[in-house]
């Protein structure tokens, strides 16, 4: 089979925190158009691996190389616990951020660009909150209005870190339906997630990764008993205190 287009290469790529590392030793790729799951055990590594890819954070060994090479070319759905809510913005304005990359900071939104808001509204099912702060939404209709920032940041890589955690059926479902769309128009999606049951089903690619990567490729490959036991174990094994890397890079 030839080799897929690569939109996001790891190379030996080790991320972490004041030199403490959480991911180690990853290399791979992320195709062009893929749409990949990422899955392993709390505290494995996954969100750290987007932050990674985002620009985020730095590596502290090894590489990140994008297609591209523009990080503004990324589109990152942080975990709902990251997100401050408090921030008295409205859902207008929240959404209409999606449009910074093209429009800048101090640009008014033209009549084209509010369309496109009122479109991505729409499309997430939020015609009608416009003026609503966002402190005042529920859970599901906050994660519709990041969507709906997505959306308009029209990037060819998205980054979702638990897009479903503690939203309703229904919203998973209208998400999950905004997520294929993007994956018909070739978008390279990356997400992580928990529930296996929808990964097999929805996810065609998994990297699953416990620290270090335990398997990459097609999903019911990867999500074989065996290799969920082994990312248990190796998760149930790790040293809090360890401090470099005992392998060498
Ligand atoms: N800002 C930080 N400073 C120090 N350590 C951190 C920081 N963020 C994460 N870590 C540590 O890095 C490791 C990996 O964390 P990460 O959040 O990437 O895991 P995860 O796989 O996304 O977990 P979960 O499924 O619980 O969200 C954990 O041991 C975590 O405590």
């Amino acid at each position: 089979m030839p080799e897929r287009q690569s939109a996001i290469r790891c190379q030996d790529l080790t991320l972490g925190y004041n030199r403490h590392p959480a991911v180690h030793h990853l290399s791979g790729n992320f195709a062009h158009g893929s749409l990949t799951a990422i899955v392993g055990p709390n505290g494995a590594g996954k969100s750290t691996l987007l932050k990674g890819i985002s620009g985020s954070l730095k590596p502290i060994g090894g590489h990140i190389e994008l297609a591209s090479h523009k990080r503004h070319n990324i589109a990152y759905l942080p975990q709902a616990a990251d997100i401050d809510r408090s921030f008295p913005i409205t859902v207008y304005d929240l959404v209409s951020m999606g449009l910074w990359n093209t429009i800048g900071f101090f640009r008014g939104i033209s009549a084209s660009g509010k369309n496109k808001i009122a479109d991505a509204l729409h499309a997430v099912g939020l015609t009608g909150f416009e003026n609503r702060t966002i402190g005042t939404l529920s859970g599901g209709q906050m994660q519709r209005c990041l969507f709906a920032r997505l959306i308009l940041q029209d990037a060819p890589i998205i980054l979702l870190d638990e897009p479903f955690n503690a939203i309703d059926a229904k919203t998973a479902h209208d998400l999950m339906h905004i997520i294929h769309h993007w994956h018909h128009e070739k978008r390279t999606i990356v997400a992580v997630l928990h529930d296996t049951e929808l990964v097999k089903r929805a996810f065609p690619e998994t990297l699953l990764i416990a620290r270090e990567p335990i398997a990459w490729g097609e999903t019911s490959a990867v999500l074989c008993s065996e290799n969920m036991e082994r990312s248990r174990s190796m998760t149930e094994a790790y040293d809090p205190h360890a401090h470099d890397c005992e392998r060498a890079a």
